[in-house]
């Protein structure tokens, strides 16, 4: 089966889905837009992008386009913790350093530290933090650094110059399988931490109460909400769709019939799925 990633190779995101898919054919995308065309247009089966981190929050395009390709659901979330380290050319100093590149999530993941010991450098944003780490390694002359993973130093052959350098030691990426499919995805190997189920929901128009008539569909029922995460319809300030988690099967979700609940107070929903949470190595 083929599978895109956000690549390049030795991304976070590939290394998440080596252990999600350790026989099939891995497919490195440019951009989580790419992953997610890569599953629309039927080029691949399945498809890894990041979702959240526990330090910077939501990753806002994969939001948007789960909600812009109604087709694509969830197959199952997989949670695996982040270690960040500063690299450099063998050949180079950091003295000499004269600018950092990363992947914006990972240079805002390790902010603190790059402002307290870098503070007069500038951090350049790059498509991923292995493209970074790629980058330094074809242009040693260009005094450059990267902040990227063990296994994206070890591929390009880049010196570690300071780890662990993420703001908090709990750091945590969630990253989600996406397809047609529908399918729940299972693993019997890898431990399961539970199940959820996703949604996106839009009202009809702003009104008083209307995200309160939304979350009391869930409330009274006592289902328990993991995540809720409002984002920018981009058709003018002040509206917004909500990407919605409830803890629990899809009978529980079932059950009560939250779902119609839904319907009957005009939001619109779209049913991203019931799967499983996944934990992976580092
Ligand atoms: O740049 C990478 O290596 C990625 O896989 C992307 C990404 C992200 O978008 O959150 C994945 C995990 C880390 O949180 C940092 C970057």
């Amino acid at each position: 089966m083929k599978i895109a990633f956000l690549g390049p190779h030795a991304s976070f995101t590939q290394l998440a889905t080596a252990q999600l898919f350790p026989n099939d054919e891995l497919l490195p995308q440019a951009s989580i837009l790419d992953c997610f065309n890569a599953v629309e247009n039927g080029d691949v089966a399945k498809a890894v992008v990041p979702l959240e981190n526990s330090i910077e929050g939501t990753v806002s395009m994969t939001l948007d386009y789960l909600y812009k390709t109604p087709s694509i659901k969830i197959e199952a979330e997989a949670v695996m913790p982040i270690a960040h380290h500063l690299m450099i050319h063998p050949e180079n100093s950091i003295e000499n350093i004269e600018r950092i590149y990363s992947h914006p999530q990972a240079l805002a993941q390790s902010f603190h530290f790059l402002d307290t010991h870098y503070k007069n450098i500038p951090k350049q944003d790059f498509s991923s933090t292995a493209a970074a780490a790629k980058y330094v390694s074809e242009n040693k002359d260009i005094k450059i650094a990267a902040v990227a993973n063990q296994y994206a130093a070890n591929l390009y052959g880049l010196k570690i110059i300071n780890r662990n350098i993420q703001d908090f030691e709990q750091n945590h990426t969630r990253f989600i399988i996406i397809s047609k499919l529908q399918n729940k995805y299972e693993n019997e190997t890898l431990q399961t931490l539970g199940e959820k189920s996703g949604m996106l929901v839009t009202l009809p128009e702003d009104h008083p109460g209307g995200l309160h008539q939304v979350l009391s569909v869930f409330a009274w029922r006592k289902m328990n909400l993991s995540k809720i995460e409002s984002r920018t319809l981009k058709t003018g300030l002040g509206n917004y769709f909500f990407f919605i988690n409830v803890e629990g099967s899809w009978n529980d979700i079932l059950h009560g019939n939250a779902l119609k609940e839904l319907e009957s107070i005009n939001a619109d929903v779209d049913f991203l799925g019931n799967y499983k949470e996944f934990l992976l190595e580092s």
